[in-house]
Protein backbone atom coordinates (compact mmCIF):
# COMPACT_ATOMS: atom_id res chain seq x y z
CA UNK A 1 0.00 0.00 0.00
CA UNK A 2 1.54 3.40 -0.89
CA UNK A 3 0.66 6.74 0.97
CA UNK A 4 0.58 9.75 -1.14
CA UNK A 5 0.33 12.91 0.71
CA UNK A 6 -1.51 15.79 -1.71
CA UNK A 7 -1.95 19.59 -1.36
CA UNK A 8 -4.97 20.51 0.12
CA UNK A 9 -6.71 22.31 -2.53
CA UNK A 10 -9.65 24.58 -1.08
CA UNK A 11 -11.79 26.96 -2.98
CA UNK A 12 -13.11 29.78 -2.22
CA UNK A 13 -14.98 30.26 0.66
CA UNK A 14 -18.94 30.44 -0.54
CA UNK A 15 -21.54 30.37 2.39
CA UNK A 16 -23.30 26.95 1.91
CA UNK A 17 -26.57 25.58 3.69
CA UNK A 18 -25.34 21.78 4.79
CA UNK A 19 -23.08 22.51 7.30
CA UNK A 20 -22.16 19.88 9.35
CA UNK A 21 -24.65 19.22 12.19
CA UNK A 22 -22.73 20.04 15.10
CA UNK A 23 -25.11 19.58 17.89
CA UNK A 24 -26.21 16.14 16.36
CA UNK A 25 -22.40 14.85 16.80
CA UNK A 26 -20.17 16.90 19.45
CA UNK A 27 -18.03 14.45 19.49
CA UNK A 28 -17.27 13.22 16.25
CA UNK A 29 -13.14 13.04 15.45
CA UNK A 30 -12.78 11.47 12.80
CA UNK A 31 -12.96 7.56 11.71
CA UNK A 32 -10.62 5.11 10.02
CA UNK A 33 -9.32 1.25 10.08
CA UNK A 34 -6.97 0.43 12.89
CA UNK A 35 -4.85 -2.40 11.51
CA UNK A 36 -8.04 -4.33 9.80
CA UNK A 37 -7.73 -7.96 7.68
CA UNK A 38 -10.26 -9.02 5.87
CA UNK A 39 -11.67 -12.17 3.78
CA UNK A 40 -15.11 -12.84 2.37
CA UNK A 41 -15.74 -16.90 3.15
CA UNK A 42 -11.78 -17.20 3.17
CA UNK A 43 -10.88 -15.45 0.28
CA UNK A 44 -8.42 -12.85 1.87
CA UNK A 45 -8.99 -9.10 0.82
CA UNK A 46 -7.52 -6.74 3.20
CA UNK A 47 -4.41 -7.23 4.90
CA UNK A 48 -3.27 -5.29 7.62
CA UNK A 49 -4.67 -1.72 6.70
CA UNK A 50 -4.42 0.83 9.18
CA UNK A 51 -5.68 4.43 7.49
CA UNK A 52 -6.86 6.98 10.38
CA UNK A 53 -9.38 9.80 8.83
CA UNK A 54 -9.53 12.77 11.15
CA UNK A 55 -12.76 15.32 11.02
CA UNK A 56 -12.44 17.95 8.17
CA UNK A 57 -10.38 15.94 6.01
CA UNK A 58 -11.16 14.19 2.64
CA UNK A 59 -9.57 11.15 2.13
CA UNK A 60 -9.09 9.49 -1.51
CA UNK A 61 -9.03 5.54 -1.98
CA UNK A 62 -7.64 3.97 -5.18
CA UNK A 63 -6.48 0.46 -6.29
CA UNK A 64 -7.41 -1.62 -9.51
CA UNK A 65 -10.67 -3.60 -9.28
CA UNK A 66 -11.04 -6.29 -6.76
CA UNK A 67 -8.29 -4.77 -4.62
CA UNK A 68 -10.97 -4.12 -1.74
CA UNK A 69 -12.12 -0.01 -2.16
CA UNK A 70 -15.56 -0.87 -1.63
CA UNK A 71 -14.89 -3.61 0.88
CA UNK A 72 -13.43 -0.90 3.22
CA UNK A 73 -16.38 1.23 3.04
CA UNK A 74 -18.53 -1.53 3.46
CA UNK A 75 -16.57 -2.27 6.98
CA UNK A 76 -17.25 1.29 8.11
CA UNK A 77 -20.58 0.42 7.79
CA UNK A 78 -21.08 -2.49 9.54
CA UNK A 79 -22.04 -4.55 6.41
CA UNK A 80 -19.09 -6.84 7.62
CA UNK A 81 -16.49 -6.96 11.27
CA UNK A 82 -12.78 -7.65 10.07
CA UNK A 83 -11.56 -10.63 11.23
CA UNK A 84 -8.35 -8.86 12.77
CA UNK A 85 -8.02 -5.51 13.90
CA UNK A 86 -11.18 -2.46 14.15
CA UNK A 87 -12.44 0.21 12.32
CA UNK A 88 -13.71 2.78 14.20
CA UNK A 89 -15.35 6.20 14.38
CA UNK A 90 -14.80 9.30 16.81
CA UNK A 91 -11.66 6.42 18.66
CA UNK A 92 -14.87 3.72 19.47
CA UNK A 93 -15.04 0.41 17.76
CA UNK A 94 -18.09 0.51 15.70
CA UNK A 95 -18.75 -2.98 17.59
CA UNK A 96 -19.73 -1.62 20.72
CA UNK A 97 -22.42 1.72 18.52
CA UNK A 98 -25.84 0.87 17.75
CA UNK A 99 -26.90 0.30 14.43
CA UNK A 100 -29.11 3.12 14.43
CA UNK A 101 -26.26 5.37 15.81
CA UNK A 102 -24.23 4.31 12.83
CA UNK A 103 -26.36 5.23 10.31
CA UNK A 104 -26.65 8.58 11.91
CA UNK A 105 -23.07 9.54 11.17
CA UNK A 106 -23.34 8.03 7.76
CA UNK A 107 -24.32 8.78 4.23
CA UNK A 108 -23.07 6.28 1.76
CA UNK A 109 -23.21 6.85 -2.08
CA UNK A 110 -22.30 4.47 -4.74
CA UNK A 111 -22.24 4.14 -8.51
CA UNK A 112 -25.79 2.73 -8.70
CA UNK A 113 -28.69 5.03 -7.06
CA UNK A 114 -31.80 3.06 -6.29
CA UNK A 115 -34.77 5.41 -6.54
CA UNK A 116 -38.40 4.61 -5.13
CA UNK A 117 -41.59 5.47 -7.85
CA UNK A 118 -42.02 8.98 -5.66
CA UNK A 119 -41.56 12.65 -6.70
CA UNK A 120 -37.92 13.37 -7.14
CA UNK A 121 -38.06 15.68 -4.03
CA UNK A 122 -39.36 12.80 -1.82
CA UNK A 123 -36.30 10.74 -3.32
CA UNK A 124 -33.76 13.58 -1.69
CA UNK A 125 -35.60 13.74 1.41
CA UNK A 126 -34.88 10.17 1.78
CA UNK A 127 -31.51 11.72 3.21
CA UNK A 128 -33.22 13.65 5.75
CA UNK A 129 -36.79 13.52 5.79
CA UNK A 130 -37.85 16.72 7.99
CA UNK A 131 -36.05 19.24 5.24
CA UNK A 132 -37.27 22.39 4.08
CA UNK A 133 -38.12 22.71 0.40
CA UNK A 134 -35.49 25.50 0.14
CA UNK A 135 -32.40 22.61 1.85
CA UNK A 136 -33.87 19.84 -0.92
CA UNK A 137 -33.20 22.59 -3.31
CA UNK A 138 -30.08 23.44 -2.02
CA UNK A 139 -29.01 19.93 -1.74
CA UNK A 140 -29.93 19.75 -5.59
CA UNK A 141 -27.83 22.81 -6.19
CA UNK A 142 -24.37 21.28 -4.91
CA UNK A 143 -25.58 17.90 -6.80
CA UNK A 144 -25.56 19.65 -10.25
CA UNK A 145 -29.16 18.55 -10.34
CA UNK A 146 -31.35 21.32 -9.91
CA UNK A 147 -31.32 22.87 -13.41
CA UNK A 148 -32.42 19.40 -14.53
CA UNK A 149 -34.88 18.52 -12.25
CA UNK A 150 -36.32 22.51 -13.20
CA UNK A 151 -36.66 20.76 -16.64
CA UNK A 152 -39.47 17.94 -15.80
CA UNK A 153 -43.04 18.20 -16.41
CA UNK A 154 -43.81 18.73 -12.59
CA UNK A 155 -40.11 19.46 -11.37
CA UNK A 156 -39.38 18.44 -7.74
CA UNK A 157 -42.85 17.13 -8.58
CA UNK A 158 -42.41 14.61 -11.13
CA UNK A 159 -42.97 11.61 -9.93
CA UNK A 160 -40.06 9.02 -11.05
CA UNK A 161 -42.55 6.18 -12.45
CA UNK A 162 -43.73 8.76 -14.62
CA UNK A 163 -40.29 9.10 -16.77
CA UNK A 164 -40.87 6.21 -17.92
CA UNK A 165 -37.22 4.96 -17.20
CA UNK A 166 -35.37 7.74 -19.13
CA UNK A 167 -33.39 9.10 -16.18
CA UNK A 168 -29.66 8.51 -17.27
CA UNK A 169 -26.84 7.22 -15.12
CA UNK A 170 -25.44 9.99 -14.56
CA UNK A 171 -28.90 12.42 -13.67
CA UNK A 172 -29.64 9.12 -10.71
CA UNK A 173 -26.06 9.35 -9.56
CA UNK A 174 -26.37 13.35 -8.82
CA UNK A 175 -30.06 12.88 -7.34
CA UNK A 176 -28.13 10.42 -4.96
CA UNK A 177 -25.41 12.51 -4.54
CA UNK A 178 -28.35 15.63 -3.37
CA UNK A 179 -29.28 12.75 -1.17
CA UNK A 180 -26.30 12.62 0.85
CA UNK A 181 -25.62 16.21 1.10
CA UNK A 182 -29.01 17.12 2.61
CA UNK A 183 -27.88 15.07 5.56
CA UNK A 184 -25.54 16.78 7.11
CA UNK A 185 -23.52 13.34 8.08
CA UNK A 186 -20.23 14.04 10.17
CA UNK A 187 -19.05 10.52 7.81
CA UNK A 188 -19.55 11.11 3.66
CA UNK A 189 -18.42 7.57 2.11
CA UNK A 190 -18.64 8.11 -1.98
CA UNK A 191 -17.78 5.18 -4.00
CA UNK A 192 -17.45 5.95 -7.52
CA UNK A 193 -19.47 9.02 -6.75
CA UNK A 194 -18.98 11.00 -9.98
CA UNK A 195 -17.99 7.81 -12.40
CA UNK A 196 -21.23 8.86 -14.58
CA UNK A 197 -20.71 12.65 -14.88
CA UNK A 198 -19.56 14.72 -17.22
CA UNK A 199 -16.38 16.98 -16.78
CA UNK A 200 -18.98 19.91 -16.40
CA UNK A 201 -20.91 18.11 -13.49
CA UNK A 202 -18.27 16.51 -11.63
CA UNK A 203 -16.57 20.02 -11.07
CA UNK A 204 -19.56 21.55 -9.36
CA UNK A 205 -19.98 18.21 -7.23
CA UNK A 206 -16.29 18.48 -6.31
CA UNK A 207 -16.66 21.99 -5.06
CA UNK A 208 -19.71 21.55 -3.15
CA UNK A 209 -17.96 18.50 -1.45
CA UNK A 210 -14.68 20.70 -1.04
CA UNK A 211 -16.68 22.98 1.37
CA UNK A 212 -18.51 20.75 2.59
CA UNK A 213 -15.48 19.14 4.12
CA UNK A 214 -15.55 21.56 7.25
CA UNK A 215 -15.97 19.44 10.54
CA UNK A 216 -16.67 16.40 8.45
CA UNK A 217 -14.55 13.14 7.17
CA UNK A 218 -14.94 12.29 3.84
CA UNK A 219 -14.01 9.02 2.31
CA UNK A 220 -14.51 9.32 -1.45
CA UNK A 221 -12.98 5.72 -4.00
CA UNK A 222 -12.83 6.95 -7.73
CA UNK A 223 -10.75 5.77 -10.45
CA UNK A 224 -10.73 9.43 -11.70
CA UNK A 225 -7.55 11.54 -10.90
CA UNK A 226 -9.88 15.05 -10.92
CA UNK A 227 -12.00 13.39 -8.37
CA UNK A 228 -8.73 12.92 -6.22
CA UNK A 229 -7.53 16.60 -6.50
CA UNK A 230 -9.89 17.11 -3.69
CA UNK A 231 -8.38 14.53 -1.53
CA UNK A 232 -6.02 15.82 1.09
CA UNK A 233 -4.13 12.39 1.24
CA UNK A 234 -4.71 9.42 -1.14
CA UNK A 235 -4.18 5.57 -0.12
CA UNK A 236 -3.62 2.97 -2.93
CA UNK A 237 -4.95 -0.17 -2.19
CA UNK A 238 -2.94 -3.23 -3.96
CA UNK A 239 -4.28 -6.16 -4.74
N1 LIG B 1 -20.03 -10.30 -0.91
C1 LIG B 1 -18.88 -10.81 -1.37
N2 LIG B 1 -18.64 -12.12 -1.24
C2 LIG B 1 -17.47 -12.66 -1.70
N3 LIG B 1 -16.50 -11.95 -2.32
C3 LIG B 1 -16.72 -10.63 -2.48
C4 LIG B 1 -17.91 -10.00 -2.02
N4 LIG B 1 -17.85 -8.68 -2.33
C5 LIG B 1 -16.66 -8.49 -2.95
N5 LIG B 1 -15.98 -9.65 -3.04
C6 LIG B 1 -14.64 -9.84 -3.62
O1 LIG B 1 -13.72 -9.11 -2.82
C7 LIG B 1 -12.76 -8.46 -3.63
C8 LIG B 1 -12.79 -6.96 -3.36
O2 LIG B 1 -14.03 -6.42 -3.79
P1 LIG B 1 -14.36 -4.87 -3.70
O3 LIG B 1 -15.73 -4.68 -4.26
O4 LIG B 1 -14.09 -4.38 -2.35
O5 LIG B 1 -13.26 -4.29 -4.71
P2 LIG B 1 -13.10 -2.84 -5.34
O6 LIG B 1 -11.68 -2.48 -5.21
O7 LIG B 1 -14.11 -1.91 -4.76
O8 LIG B 1 -13.46 -3.14 -6.87
P3 LIG B 1 -14.11 -2.20 -8.02
O9 LIG B 1 -13.11 -1.09 -8.29
O10 LIG B 1 -14.26 -3.13 -9.20
O11 LIG B 1 -15.43 -1.71 -7.50
C9 LIG B 1 -13.08 -8.84 -5.06
O12 LIG B 1 -12.28 -9.91 -5.43
C10 LIG B 1 -14.53 -9.26 -5.01
O13 LIG B 1 -14.81 -10.21 -6.00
Amino acid sequence: MVHIDKAVQKSSGEPYTHPFNEAAHPKFTGAGWGNISFAYDGAAVLDSISIPVTRGRILGITGRSGSGKSTLLKLLMRFYDPQTGSVQISGQDIRMVNTAALRGLQSYVTQDTFLFNDTIEANIRIGRADASPELVEAAARKASVHEFIMSLPEGYRTKVGELGGRLSGGEKQRIGLARAFIRQSPLMLLDEPTSSLDGFNEAIILKALDQEREGRTIVLISHRESTMNIADEVYHIKL
